[in-house]
């Protein structure tokens, strides 16, 4: 049995719209193990994103607790969940803003040494990554204001992931990229997993859940369906089929 890296207790998030409160997330428990790419899905606004904000310690729950390996994360001051999501948590989310004022490479090698004193090694592991996703050094130099939407996404991936994080939380990482570029996207999330991170996706895209192997399907904030996909085998057929199933099941 795999490691459990993540369990929530009774987690509960709610919004205040005016005078009226809204419950997204209503009194969820759930585990989250070592090595899995769990896929979160789910019809819009049911709660997917707060959720994963939740988990990753962006944003606070309103009750409940949130075990993150042998944190208790509602306990930790803002300082200190800081230094402990760099050092154990990657974000691949939709708004992630690089420096305008650095090189694209200066952005993920800056990222990379907070965490780690060891550059050689970093600048080594970036340009792998960067190649990975499909930007070529001519892009390395150049300054976000100077790349393509699609273009500085995937450079704000490979930031993500410089500190090879425990954890990687990715929220539609390939919602704004072509074709080519987010196979190349979900290849190296495919990769690192398979090297042994811990990848939690929300996202709506069939092609994408394909990738995980344990795909959870959220409700009103409440989970109501989970499926066993194993580990993603390119060109799997029977597999493709299970999780179209899966998802007819539960109404998506
Ligand atoms: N910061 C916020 N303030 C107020 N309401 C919010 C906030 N964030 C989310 N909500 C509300 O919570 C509900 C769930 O939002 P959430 O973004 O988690 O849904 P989702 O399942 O990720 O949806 P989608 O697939 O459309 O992105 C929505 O009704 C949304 O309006």
């Amino acid at each position: 049995m795999a490691n459990i890296i993540l369990k929530t207790n009774k987690l509960n998030k709610s919004f205040m719209s005016g005078t009226q409160e809204q419950q997204v997330l209503k009194n969820l428990d759930i585990e989250f193990y070592e090595g899995d790419f769990t896929v979160i899905m789910g019809s819009s606004g049911a709660g997917k994103s707060t959720l994963l904000y939740a988990l990753s310690g962006m944003d606070r729950p309103t009750s409940g607790d949130i075990r993150f390996f042998d944190a208790e994360i509602g306990n930790l001051n803002n300082d200190k969940l800081a230094v402990f999501r760099r050092q154990n948590c990657g974000f691949v989310f939709q708004q992630m803003f690089l420096l305008d004022n650095m090189s694209i490479l200066d952005n993920i090698l800056a990222s990379g040494l907070l965490v780690r004193g060891d550059k050689k090694s970093i600048v080594a592991n970036a340009k792998e990554l960067l190649e990975k996703v499909g930007l070529t050094e001519m892009i390395w130099r150049k300054f976000p204001s100077q790349l393509s939407g699609g273009e500085n996404q995937r450079a704000a991936i490979v930031r993500a992931l410089i500190n090879k994080p425990r954890v990687v939380f990715a929220d539609e990482p390939t919602g704004a990229l072509n074709s080519a570029s987010g196979t190349a996207v979900l290849d190296v999330l495919t990769d690192i997993n398979n090297d042994g991170q811990s990848i939690i996706m929300v996202t709506h895209d069939i092609r994408s859940a394909r990738r995980g192997n344990r795909i959870i399907y959220i409700r009103d904030g409440g989970i109501v369906g989970e499926c066993d996909l194993g580990k993603y085998v390119s060109g799997d057929q029977i597999r493709h089929e299970k999780l179209k199933t899966f998802l007819t099941e539960m109404g998506w």
